[in-house]
Order: structure tokens, then C-alpha cells, then sequence
């Protein structure tokens, strides 16, 4: 079994190691780094997980998890890219970074796998797509499949791709949550209680993401079941499409894929 080290525990680390220690991973095998000291003693309170110093957490595991903030990396990596013995899987979530970006730092023929994964992961239903660079065996990348299959489902693409996925999967919450918190505030323009109007399209998110995942039908034809002709939903389709939602969304997504971009040359 391998020893994990999760470098840098804010949000998306820390579920990373409840979703491992879930899945029955023991805490011994898992250990993590974090720069302030109150944030790690929370973690080691919550999990009983030992926070060490990033060397120390080099040192003591194989895999090495690197969830800090893109704009942090560079300065963790030259911490401890001249202390990385060759032979140790790195194993990136940073956004836009690419993985020829880390093997800068790193010993020749470190092997590299790149993942994005979402916030659903507190929830195990994260969206997780795993990408290997050259030096990652397809070993390295069960490794990797290993380590997020506990938190949802997984998948892996070329890495080409990665940008695209973070902006798709990997900002997607934050589209669902936009849309619903707009649309309790269509509710209560309509004159219901919030409270009613959040309960009500929580639940009607929920139905509707089990039917896109359990039915096998595509979404036109789920739409098509709710839209009835004369009826009230082609009213608020006309209103939807003359207000470009849908070109909205290509457009945001967009955005999101060339902010990765830029993310990726910032980076050089
Ligand atoms: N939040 C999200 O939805 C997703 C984020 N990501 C990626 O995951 C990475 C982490 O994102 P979050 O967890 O949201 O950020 P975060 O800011 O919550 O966590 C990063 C943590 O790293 C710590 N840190 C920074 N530099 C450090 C260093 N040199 N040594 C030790 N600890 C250090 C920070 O104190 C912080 O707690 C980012 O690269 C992001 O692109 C990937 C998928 C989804
Ligand atoms: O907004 C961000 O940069 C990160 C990457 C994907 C989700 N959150």
C-alpha cells in the first residue's frame, strides 16, 4: 500500500483525505502539509492525520499530492523539487498547470499524472479525469484512480483535454449553484417564501440530475417530456433562448477553458 502525502490541505485537499479515510484508507498511510498552523491542527484534530513540514512529507510518502493554489506551485515545487528522490509519483490538481510545468522541477523521469476533480467530492460524487504525462506507466495512473475513485466516479483523458475538463467539470458546481440561487430568486419574484422556493428547485435539481444519469435518455428529449405544446415551459424556453443562455454558456465555458490557458503561461 502506498503512503499519500497531501500537499497543501485547503478545500479540495482536505476532501481528498475525509474521502480516502472513508473509503477505509488507513490514517497511517496519509500524511499532509499545510502553512498555517491553526488550519493544521484542525485537520489533525478532525482526522488525526499528521501534518508534516513539506520535506518531511516528501520524505515519508510515495505519492506526492500537490493541491495548492496554481499561483502557489511554483514556490512549493522549488521547495521540494531538489529534495524529491527519483521514483516518487507526483500527482497534480492545480488548474491549468501543465505537467510539463512540474517536471521542470523534478528529477528526469518522474513520473506526473494531472487530475481534476470537483467539489462534489465532500459528497462522494465528484467528476475526477485523470491524464498521465510521459514518464506515468499505466500503473501510475491506477494509482491515481485509486485515490479518487472513493470520492466519485473517474475517467481518463489526454491531457490535451484538461483544460476543457476544468472548465466544464471542474468549475460546473459553481454553474448549478449560480442557476439555483437565481432561480430561488425567481421563486420569490413569483411570491414564494424562500425557504419554499430554495426547498422546492433543490429537490427538482436533484430529480432532474438522477434522470439525466439513470434514464440513458438525452436531455432535448427529458426537456421535450416537460414541455408541453401551449403549455407553460415553452414560455419560459422563448425566454431563456432570447436572452442567450444558451450562447451564455458557450461563451462562459469559454472564458474558463482561456483562463486555464493563461493560468499556463503565467506559469513560464
Ligand atoms: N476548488 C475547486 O473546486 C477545485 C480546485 N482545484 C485545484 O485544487 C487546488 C487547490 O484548490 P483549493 O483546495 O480550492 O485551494 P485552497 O486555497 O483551499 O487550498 C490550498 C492550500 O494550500 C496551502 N498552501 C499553499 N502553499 C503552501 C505551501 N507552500 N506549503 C504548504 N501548504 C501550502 C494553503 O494554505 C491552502 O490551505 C488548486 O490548484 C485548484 O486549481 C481542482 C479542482 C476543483
Ligand atoms: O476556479 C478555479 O480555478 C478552480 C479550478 C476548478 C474549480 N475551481
Amino acid at each position: 500500500m502506498h503512503t499519500i502525502a497531501v500537499m497543501g490541505a485547503g478545500k479540495i485537499g482536505e476532501a481528498v483525505i475525509s474521502g480516502l479515510l472513508r473509503s477505509g484508507w488507513p490514517v497511517d498511510r496519509l500524511v499532509a502539509t499545510e502553512r498555517w498552523q491553526e488550519r493544521a491542527d484542525e485537520l489533525t484534530a478532525r482526522y488525526g492525520i499528521r501534518m508534516l513540514s513539506n520535506a518531511a512529507a516528501v520524505e515519508a510518502a510515495d505519492v506526492i499530492l500537490i493541491s495548492v493554489k496554481p499561483q502557489d506551485a511554483g514556490i512549493l515545487m522549488a521547495e521540494i523539487g531538489p529534495i524529491m528522490p527519483t521514483g516518487k509519483l507526483v500527482v497534480t490538481l492545480c488548474a491549468g498547470l501543465p505537467i510539463s510545468f512540474f517536471e521542470k522541477f523534478l528529477p528526469t523521469g518522474t513520473p506526473v499524472v494531472r487530475v481534476m476533480t470537483n467539489t462534489p467530492a465532500v459528497v462522494e460524487q465528484a467528476m475526477t479525469a485523470i491524464s498521465a504525462g510521459p514518464h506515468a506507466t499505466g500503473e501510475h495512473l491506477a494509482i491515481a484512480e485509486e485515490m479518487f475513485a472513493p470520492l466519485g466516479r473517474t475517467i481518463r483523458l489526454p491531457e490535451s483535454q484538461q483544460d476543457a475538463v476544468t472548465a466544464l467539470s471542474g468549475s460546473g458546481p459553481a454553474y448549478f449553484f449560480f442557476l439555483v440561487e437565481a432561480m430561488t430568486d425567481a421563486g420569490i419574484l413569483l411570491g414564494l417564501p424562500r425557504q419554499v422556493a430554495h426547498d422546492l428547485i433543490v429537490q427538482t435539481a436533484i430529480g432532474s440530475a438522477v434522470m439525466l444519469r439513470d434514464s440513458g435518455e438525452h436531455p432535448v428529449k427529458l426537456r421535450e417530456a416537460v414541455t408541453s405544446p401551449a403549455g407553460t415551459t415553452i414560455s419560459a424556453i422563448r425566454e431563456l433562448e432570447n436572452h442567450g443562455v444558451r450562447a451564455a454558456l458557450l461563451a462562459a465555458l469559454e472564458a474558463a477553458r482561456d483562463r486555464a490557458r493563461e493560468i499556463a503561461d503565467q506559469s513560464t
